[in-house]
């Protein structure tokens, strides 16, 4: 039987090209949340390392390496799901690398992988060209896992702007989605919160969004708003700027509510 309420947990970070330092970040917020009780505590994207496409790339792991080891310790340790919201993830082409989203149980097992569909090929009017399809290959698989908090969607970033594919995950019965992103300033101060609670709204389902926050490099500055919002698109809770973490209950009652007295998904025609 799926947990009845139990606290979300998102993850607010500045990654650099510092590896060492971004994991004892992300070790230290994951804790930081666990202490204030949450059980589902996302990391966002490519919190293991942000800087030069050469240091990603001799970076990249398999889902056994280094990076999603020292998680599970933590989520093991802890008795937490930690959603390492995307690694560099070793792939068969040397060139390229797949953008993961790593579903940490919590006796520590991985429990679901979901590589990033959609990738961010983008020339942002501010100047900032992004490419990522030059060094990412694409995933092709919809990812839900079953899990005693429930149903858990597993989506990257740019795949917020491409409303199929939670439909999918809403088909398949996710009840919480997770988003960790690295949003650009530019495109997040007009775009992240309004999609990520239509991504609420329309699936009746709580999302999880932990992010990047402020200056990786001098060209790379993300949004931050790390934030979880409930199945009826209220924003439950924020990140602040800066480093942190943020927390906020997922009630099953307050989503079998919200879908009974608004049964959209029941009235679908397409
Ligand atoms: O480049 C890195 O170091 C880390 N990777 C990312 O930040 C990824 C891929 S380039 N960013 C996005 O998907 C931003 C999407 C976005 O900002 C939007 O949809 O508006």
């Amino acid at each position: 039987m799926a947990a009845p309420t139990y606290l979300l947990g998102a993850v607010q970070m500045t990654s650099t090209a510092d590896r060492s330092r971004n994991l004892e970040t992300a070790v230290r917020l994951v804790n930081e949340a666990a202490d204030l009780g949450a059980r589902l505590i996302g990391l966002p994207e490519n919190f293991a390392y942000m800087g030069p496409e050469e240091g990603r790339r001799a970076g990249a792991e398999t889902l056994e390496g280094p990076t999603v080891r020292a998680l599970s310790e933590v989520a093991r340790r802890r008795g937490v799901y930690v959603l390492a919201g995307s690694i560099a993830e070793k792939v068969d082409d040397p060139g390229k690398t797949a953008n993961t989203s790593v579903l940490i149980a919590d006796d520590g097992r991985v429990a679901a992988a979901y590589r990033k569909i959609h990738l961010f090929d983008v020339s942002i009017p501010d100047g900032a060209r992004y490419a990522e399809s030059e060094v990412v290959v694409p995933g092709d698989k919809v990812v839900i896992a079953p899990t005693p908090l429930g149903r858990v969607g597993l989506t990257v970033c740019y795949d917020l702007r491409f409303p199929e594919l939670y439909r999918k995950l809403a088909g398949l019965g996710a009840e919480v989605i997770t988003i960790p992103a690295a949003f650009t300033l530019f495109t997040g101060k007009d775009h992240w919160e309004v999609l990520l609670r239509a991504r609420a709204i329309e699936n009746l389902a709580y999302v999880m969004a932990p992010a990047q926050v402020g200056r990786h490099s001098a060209s790379r500055q993300t949004f931050g708003n790390a934030m979880i919002v409930d199945p009826w698109g209220v924003v439950l809770a924020r990140c602040p700027d800066g480093e942190g973490v943020c927390v906020a209950p997922f009630r099953r009652e307050r989503l079998e509510q919200v879908r009974q007295e608004l049964p959209a998904l029941k009235h679908r025609k397409l």
